[in-house]
This record gives C-alpha cells, sequence and structure tokens, in this order.
C-alpha cells in the first residue's frame, strides 16, 4: 500500500468490539441516530435482526432512536415479519412516489433518507445471518468519537456456504474478484479499505444528502468512490465486526450484480473523464447447461442512479443519465 493508504489504514481501522454502547450514549449530545435495514424477501432472517436491534439498542440501551425497514418490493411477509419485532415499516414504491419507482437496492437506501430522522444513519443488511446488535455499536464508535469522521465501513470474515457446507471463508466474491481490482486500479488510496462492498456502513447525514445514489447493487462501490472525493480519506474510517454471515447468492447473480458495479464503476470513470459514458442498459448473456447442449441465457442489466437527495426539489429523476 502507498504510504497515504498505509497511514489511513493504521490510524483509521477499529476493533467493533473496542467501543462501550453506554459510553456512546453519552456521546450522542443529541445527535438522533436511524438504523436502516434494506429488505427485499428477507422474512427468514430480518425477525432476529430486528429484535435484537430493539431489545439491546432502543429498550436496554438508548442508543438507537429509529429503526427502519425499508420493504424493497418483497413478495414474502417480511413487513410483517419486521413490524411484530418492532421496526418500522416503509415501501420503497411509497415513499417520495412522484420521483418515480424504480427496483433496487441503492433506491431503497436513497428513499430512506426521506422518511429516516437521525443525524447518522447506519445501514445493514436484512440476510445476516447470527447478527449481533454489537454491530451498529461498533459502526457507530468512530462516529461519536471523532468529528472528522463522516463515513464507517465495516470488515469482517465472509465464511461461504456453498450449498453443501459452511466454508470458514470465500464470501465476498464480488469484491475480491471485481470491486478490489477496479479500485486498486482507478482510486488506489481505497487500496486499505478491506471491504469496500461491505453492506454495513454508518455515516452522517449531512454527508449522505449531499451524494448521488445508484439504485441497484452498485450502490457500495459508487457511494464508496463518491465519499471519497467529498470528504477525502480523512473523513473515513472502517470498523472490525468480526465475521458475518449472510445468504450466498448464486454465481450467477453475482455476475449480474458485478455487471451492475462495473457500469457503476464506468459511470465514475466518465465523470473524471477517462471512459466513455456508461449505457443505460447491457445486455449479459450467461449460460446454463441443458442435457448435450449450452443454453444462453440474456438478462438486459441496467442501473440509474438518484440525485443527491438536498437537490431533490430542484432536480427532475435522473433515470439512464449518470451524474
Ligand atoms: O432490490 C433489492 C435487492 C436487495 N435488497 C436488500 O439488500 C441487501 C443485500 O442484498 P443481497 O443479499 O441480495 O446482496 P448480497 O449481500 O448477496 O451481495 C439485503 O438485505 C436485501 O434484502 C433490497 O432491499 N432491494
Ligand atoms: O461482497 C460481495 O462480493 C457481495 C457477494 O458476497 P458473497 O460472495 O455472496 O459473500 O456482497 C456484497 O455486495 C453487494 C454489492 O455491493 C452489497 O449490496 C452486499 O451488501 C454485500 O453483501
Amino acid at each position: 500500500m502507498r504510504a497515504e493508504v498505509q497511514d489511513w489504514y493504521s490510524a483509521r481501522s477499529f476493533q467493533g468490539s473496542v467501543f462501550d454502547r453506554w459510553d456512546l450514549v453519552a456521546r450522542k449530545q443529541g445527535q438522533r441516530v436511524s438504523v436502516v435495514l434494506p429488505a427485499k424477501n428477507e422474512s427468514a432472517t430480518i425477525g432476529a435482526i430486528v429484535t435484537a436491534l430493539r431489545a439491546e439498542l432502543m429498550e436496554e440501551v438508548p442508543l438507537l432512536d429509529e429503526l427502519i425497514v425499508i420493504d424493497s418490493n418483497s413478495t414474502d411477509d417480511t413487513s410483517a415479519v419486521a413490524a411484530n419485532a418492532g421496526a418500522l415499516i416503509a415501501h420503497q414504491d411509497q415513499i417520495l412516489p412522484d420521483a418515480g419507482c424504480i427496483p433496487g437496492k441503492g433506491e431503497a437506501l436513497w428513499k430512506s433518507l426521506a422518511i429516516a430522522s437521525g443525524d447518522i444513519i447506519v445501514f445493514i443488511d436484512a440476510d445476516l445471518h447470527g447478527f449481533e446488535a454489537q454491530f451498529a455499536v461498533g459502526l457507530l464508535g468512530p462516529l461519536l468519537t471523532d468529528p472528522r469522521i463522516h463515513f464507517v465501513k465495516s470488515y469482517y470474515d465472509r465464511p461461504l456456504d456453498n450449498g453443501v457446507r459452511v466454508m470458514p471463508a470465500g464470501g465476498g466474491r464480488v469484491t475480491e474478484l471485481v470491486a478490489r481490482p477496479l479500485l486498486n486500479l482507478f482510486w488506489p488510496q481505497l487500496a486499505g479499505v478491506v471491504q469496500p462492498l461491505s453492506g454495513e456502513y454508518a455515516a452522517r447525514r449531512s454527508l449522505l444528502e449531499c451524494i448521488p445514489f445508484v439504485s441497484g447493487y452498485g450502490v457500495e462501490i459508487g457511494m464508496l468512490i463518491d465519499v471519497l472525493e467529498t470528504v477525502g480519506l480523512g473523513g473515513m474510517a472502517q470498523v472490525d465486526l468480526g465475521e458475518r454471515r449472510h445468504r450466498n447468492s448464486t454465481d450467477g447473480e453475482l455476475a449480474r450484480m458485478a455487471m451492475q458495479i462495473q457500469l457503476t464503476v464506468q459511470s465514475r470513470l466518465h465523470r473524471r473523464g477517462l471512459a466513455q459514458a456508461a449505457p443505460p442498459t447491457v445486455e449479459l448473456t450467461q449460460f446454463l447447461r441443458d442435457g448435450e447442449h449450452y443454453i444462453g441465457d440474456s438478462t438486459v442489466i441496467g442501473v440509474s442512479e438518484r440525485p443527491p437527495m438536498l437537490e431533490i426539489g430542484q432536480h427532475s429523476f435522473t433515470t439512464g443519465k449518470w451524474a
């Protein structure tokens, strides 16, 4: 790693376990904290996550002020399970309806800014297994102890459930095969970020409202690049949360996710004048064996982008056009 990155890595990588929830309550000093869970068909796991956060960090210790589940066009009973566990529920397409409705995780996160009241927002995926409320404590730690920090990313060991057994490592496949090489190539300042695509992160609302949100799975890599360009490495930190287990998607699903990430990277390179504009959509053809033959299976993949929430009053919705 270059010296600047090594210095950042040494100074701004924290152990999540060192932060004490009661100490952080004392450090809130009137700031409100919202936890947002983007959830599409997560009825199997969302209840335990909401229950742990509510019991430990709202009822036992008043660290969190709000616990919101953004139901992202679920077709199962995600909302009912989450509501029963004590979360506030908002349906993605019912938030800012005048801005239009597009699918995707990033859209869920962007729309959450329109209803969350927190000065600090904590994003946590809803498909986690073995979730511990300390995840949120660790993410809040650097933000409530150092005003210079505006954005905190999680990192952890990532076991991989291959459907036969759970291996102790191997998760984060798109991170290792796509995101990390691209970031090291084009944004070497971010080479010290251990898990650039991790789905658990926290930031000050004042920052989140100033950056665009890529509407699909490109949201994390787009946000990381935009946060770097907005607050610099000096405004960023990362926290070790130990181990994170989640539903591991198939390689085919991850290839489609990777395409979204590559389109997002191309949009950022275009913004720097280093690449042509990313097309609004691309057709990805993948192959499945069918007896003696392989069958081509094509998916049209596109990502769009929402403007910074602060601007939503002046900007119309920008779909297919890159900032
Ligand atoms: O259109 C979507 C896709 C995903 N998600 C949520 O975003 C998180 C991460 O998605 P996923 O698990 O599919 O990604 P992975 O972690 O496998 O990369 C999960 O809580 C999903 O329910 C969402 O809210 N809307
Ligand atoms: O890090 C990764 O490579 C992907 C896939 O993880 P796995 O290989 O299924 O453990 O998971 C992340 O990427 C998504 C896109 O940024 C995020 O939205 C997810 O929250 C995150 O789990």
